[in-house]
């Protein structure tokens, strides 16, 4: 898939890709890897390399709440690039470090009181991410270990499986409209394609946050488990995927989500001008004031 990255220089040359990571780095071999494997990544992604097995469990840590920032956004595409280009790896699990926290979704201080061109530049990088994700020949499954409101829902719904711990407060779905914003047409569309047009249309209208029963009800999840066995169902999942010749799998899956994918890839310069229009409105600038007040007011 020929992606291109099209963040601003400045933002790539910030980053260390690749870096060795302080402390996960030194020295500790990757759980289940063999002596000499290493962890790697770059400071809000760490990577957990299972050369053995195919597999590199991707651990999001971009504390307190893993929100998706512009520089994470590039982070976490820099490290998709980087284990899709490498033949070793046939499979990725998606986790988050952040304890209780899977993703707060979409950076909220990226889109609020920002100029057009940064939002411009911020949505780009939210599209690239999701096609990343959606489209990738990799098998991708999400080990959800906490919260995962909005955007943490769209990566959550771009991978092959989905594992959600059993914890009442890991709440997902698209509850854009409880922020006074809207779900994009492709949030929604990959939200319609897993839980039905039904489902989808009273849960994107009413904001629904699914807690674990209800989440495996609706089917937006695949599997709820106890929590400390996330990572290993993820991990048996994952064998299970990786059972299947990579070939036939990939064509089938490319299959399955071409046409979703096609509609963004075929209006994306429009679909950045309706998020650059829309996120600039002072009705939204406002609504996205309120909450993020709330927000700060929760704390006490
Ligand atoms: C017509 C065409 C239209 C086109 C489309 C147009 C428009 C827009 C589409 C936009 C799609 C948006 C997608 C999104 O993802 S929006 C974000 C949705 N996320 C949320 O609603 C979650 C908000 N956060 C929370 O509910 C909680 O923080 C929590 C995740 C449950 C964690 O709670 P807790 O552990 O108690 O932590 P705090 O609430 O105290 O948060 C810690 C600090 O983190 C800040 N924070 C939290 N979430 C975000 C965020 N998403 N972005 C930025 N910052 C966030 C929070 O304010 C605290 O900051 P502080 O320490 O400085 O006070």
């Amino acid at each position: 898939m020929a992606l291109t990255v099209g963040l601003r220089p400045l933002t790539r040359a910030l980053l260390r890709p690749w870096a060795r990571v302080p402390g996960a780095a030194l020295g500790r071999p990757a759980a289940g890897s063999g002596d000499g494997v290493r962890c790697f990544g770059s400071p809000r992604v760490l990577v957990e390399p299972d050369p053995a097995a195919g597999v590199a469990v991707m651990k999001m840590r971009n504390p307190p709440v893993n929100s998706l920032s512009l520089e994470f956004l590039t982070e976490l595409l820099i490290s998709l690039e980087k284990l899709e280009n490498d033949k070793t790896f046939r499979g990725i699990i998606i986790t988050s470090d952040c304890p209780g926290i899977f993703s707060a979704g979409l950076d909220l201080l990226e889109m609020y009181g920002r100029d057009p061109a940064h939002c411009a530049e911020y949505w780009k990088a939210v599209q690239e991410l999701w096609l990343r994700v959606y489209l990738s020949n990799l098998v991708v499954i999400g080990a959800i270990n906490g919260i995962s409101p909005a955007g943490g829902c769209l990566l959550s719904l771009s991978c092959d499986y989905r594992v959600l711990a059993n914890n009442p407060k890991y709440a997902i779905g698209l509850n854009e409209t409880l922020l006074g914003i809207i779900a994009p047409f492709w949030f929604k569309d990959v939200l319609v394609n897993t839980i039905g047009h039904r489902a989808a249309e009273r849960a994107l209208q009413l904001g629904f946050l699914f807690p674990p029963s209800d989440a495996l009800q609706v089917g937006i999840v695949d599997q709820v488990v106890p929590e400390d066995q996330v990572q290993s169902t993820a991990r048996s999942v994952m064998a299970q995927w990786l059972a299947i010749p990579d070939h036939a799998r990939q064509l089938t899956k490319n299959l399955v989500r071409k046409p979703t994918a096609d509609r963004l890839l075929q209006q994306r310069d429009a679909d950045i001008q309706n998020f650059v229009r829309f996120i600039s409105r002072d009705s939204i600038q406002k609504s996205l004031h309120v909450y993020l007040e709330k927000l700060k007011q929760k704390k006490g």
